[in-house]
This record gives C-alpha cells, structure tokens and sequence, in this order.
C-alpha cells in the first residue's frame, strides 16, 4: 500500500459566532498594556482537514486547529512531497522523515501541528486498512468507558456561572474545568472576583465532585504564587497553564510548591518537550493535544514517558484524535469534553466539520471497538457554513 495524494482543505467559519464577554478568559495577550479584544488572538474560527489517500482507495482523516492556513501550506509545500509513495504503515519513518526534514523550523510550533495533522490521518488509514479501530492499535481497551469532564464555565456573571455550572450537574458530570475572568493586571479587585467565581462553582457542584480550574497563560509566576494559598480550600484538581508555555522554570516553581497540582502542555511539542518538564517535575498532570504535539506517534511515545514518570497524561479537547490515546493508555485517567454550543471561542467548531464524535452519558463518553480508525466523517453536508479554502 502507498500513499498517493493528500488533499489540505481550510474550513472559516462564516455561520453564527457568539461574541466572548468582557473579562471571559484570562490568556497570554492580557499582560499587554491595551486590553482592546485581548480574546483576539484566540479564535478557533477555522479548521484544517487533511485527507490522505492511498493508492487503494484508503482515505485517511487529519485535521488542525492551530494557524490552519500557514498549516495547510506546510503540509501542501513541504509534507506531502516527503509521504507521498511511501507505505502509511512505516509510520515511524514518515514522522521521522517530516521532523528531521523541518527540523531547522519544524520541531515545535506551525510545522510540528502540520506533522501532527499527516500523522492523524496516517494512523486512521492503518486502522480503516486493518479493520481495527485506532485504540486498538496502541493498546487495546484500558477501560469500560472514558470519564469526561465538561470543559466550558467562562467568565461569565455570576448568577449566570452558577446556572452553567449546575446544567453539567444535571447532565450527570462529575468533573468540571472553569476559566478565570481576571489576572496581574487587575489587581486584588481581580483576585477577590477569581475567588467569587471559583467559590460559586464549587458551592454549585459540592465538595465530591472535582474542580478544574484554567488560566490559559494569563497569569504570572508572581501573581499565581499569591493565588495558590488563596485556591487550595476549594481543592481544585489542577491549575492548568497559570504562566506562558515559555516559561518552564515558572512552571516548576508553581508546581513544587505542593499546594495545587499544576498542568500544562497543550502549548508544548513532541516527546523532547515533555521529557524537560518530567525532568523539572514542572507538571503534575500532562495535557498535549494530539493534533499539536506531533500526531498520534509522538503522543504515545509521550505517553510510555509520562507514565515511567506516573505524571498522567489528559490530552487538551475532547476530539477523537485524544479520545484514541487516553482509551488506550492506563495512564490517561480522563478526557477533556467541550460541550456542544454556537461557535464561541470555536472549541466546539469541531463538532461542526467532523460527524462521529461520541456523545457523553451521565459524564461518560465510550468508543466503538468495531469501528474501524478514528472513526469519523467529514460533515460535508453541513460544510455550507464554512468558507472554504482548497
Ligand atoms: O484547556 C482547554 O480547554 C483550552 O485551554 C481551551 O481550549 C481554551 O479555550 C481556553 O479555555
Ligand atoms: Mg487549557
């Protein structure tokens, strides 16, 4: 079997988008001096599909959710050339071959999430060759069904956080993650209102369910060692990204403290990047995503890593390419779940390209053992919102 073409599509968004509140999420922008729309730069408007066909007809879904169209231009200028004739099933050769080809630009960033993307699709089509569905693949079932947990609560009202937050209760979720609305820069105005919200969710959900809570970069190493003493009583599960993915020694530093567990690395790429942050027990719980870090191959040598380690792994996103990893690995606890909403921040724009992603039940979702690869479509008959780029 060879591979014989790889098509990249960029799909924008152009259907409803409900605009981000003030002081919706804290993020990496907010310690610039203008706030203007510091939610800018985190758009997830548009998303990239690479179909890699093969010679017998085998086609293979990946997909990308970072910079799609310089993305798509890696793949269409430098990527495919390097697959294209090759075996999908050498898939070690072929990653290899992407990364020490790009290596001068590749190893981290853009070029790594283009990699990530052929991966993704490779793994699909020797799943749909062989009949198996991905996870079996990497490992087999590791567990009955996979817990999520409901992955939304931004910066919101507080009345408004409260009815969000109890909705995932109803709907049988034992684990929330929230956002922060507030950082350095708002001072202890803003910490007082951080507190508020963490302290509204947790009233909402009690004391047995788990609590996550994210800052997606927008603090700093100062400003969260004031927080964490703050957090503890509400017992959170983790705090995710509190410094830039840059800032390793600040991530150490944070999680060493031993008040919060710290998680991080959905920022973070390849095994390479992981293997300096077990190093400096900078994480207490790892969270690549799959379409990112360097594809289901560099995952689940990260994986084989994180669990020498015992540091689990929970991928960022609730998307099949993560659902694949964390059902296969006894090392990966639980899935992250977006619930399905208008297009916001666009987490949830996936469910609008890909038919196939499984539905959770009482805060479970589960995969098909008979379904073979990832297991989904292309939702081509709900692409009419989307303009497309080919
Ligand atoms: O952990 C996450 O879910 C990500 O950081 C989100 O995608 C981002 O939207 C921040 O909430
Ligand atoms: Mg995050």
């Amino acid at each position: 079997m060879k591979i014989k073409s790889i098509r990249t599509r960029v799909l924008r968004w152009s259907g409803k988008t409900v605009a981000p509140q003030a002081n919706f999420c804290t993020n990496a922008s907010d310690a610039l001096f203008e706030r203007g729309d510091s939610m800018g730069s985190f758009r997830f408007h548009e998303w990239l599909i690479c179909e890699v066909e093969t010679d017998n007809g085998i086609v293979g879904i990946g997909n990308a959710a970072l910079a799609p169209t310089i993305t798509k231009q890696i793949i269409d200028t430098y990527l495919a050339p390097l697959v294209i004739g090759e075996d999908p099933f050498d898939n070690e050769y072929l990653w290899q071959k992407m990364y020490r080809r790009t290596h001068a630009w590749g190893r981290k960033g853009v070029g790594m999430v283009a990699i990530s993307a052929i991966d993704i699709a490779i793994w699909d089509i020797m799943g749909k060759a062989t009949g198996k569905p991905v996870f079996k693949l990497l490992g087999g079932r590791t567990k009955e069904q996979i817990p999520v947990y409901a992955s939304k609560l931004y910066g919101q009202s507080i009345d408004a956080l409260a009815k969000e937050a109890q909705s995932y209760v109803d709907q049988g979720f034992d684990m929330v993650k929230m956002r922060f609305g507030w950082g350095p820069k708002d001072g202890p105005a803003g910490m007082r209102k951080n507190l508020d919200l963490v302290k509204t969710v947790r009233e909402v959900i009690g004391p047995d369910r788990d609590l996550m809570l994210e800052c997606y970069m927008g603090w700093n190493l100062e400003y969260t060692k004031r927080m964490l003493p703050k957090l503890a009583e509400f017992e959170p599960r983790w705090l995710e990204e509190p410094v830039i993915a840059d800032d390793l020694a600040g991530y150490a530093e944070l999680n060493n403290m031993n008040i919060v567990p710290i998680s991080g690395g959905e920022h973070e790429f390849t095994n390479f990047g992981f293997k300096t942050l077990l190093d400096m027990n900078a994480l207490s719980v790892i969270q690549y995503d799959t379409n990112r870090v360097g594809g289901i191959t560099a995952a689940q040598k990260i994986n084989a890593l994180a669990e020498a380690y015992q540091v689990p792994v929970i991928p960022h996103a609730g998307q099949m390419h993560n659902y694949h990893l964390t059902m296969a690995n006894l090392n990966c606890p639980i899935s992250e779940f977006f619930p399905v909403f208008d297009v916001e921040v666009g987490n949830e724009l996936f469910y609008y390209v890909f038919k196939g992603d499984p539905v959770p039940k009482n805060g479970f979702i589960d995969l098909d053992d008979d379904l073979p690869g990832l297991g989904l479509e292309i939702a081509e008959d709900a692409l009419g919102e989307f303009e497309i780029i080919e």
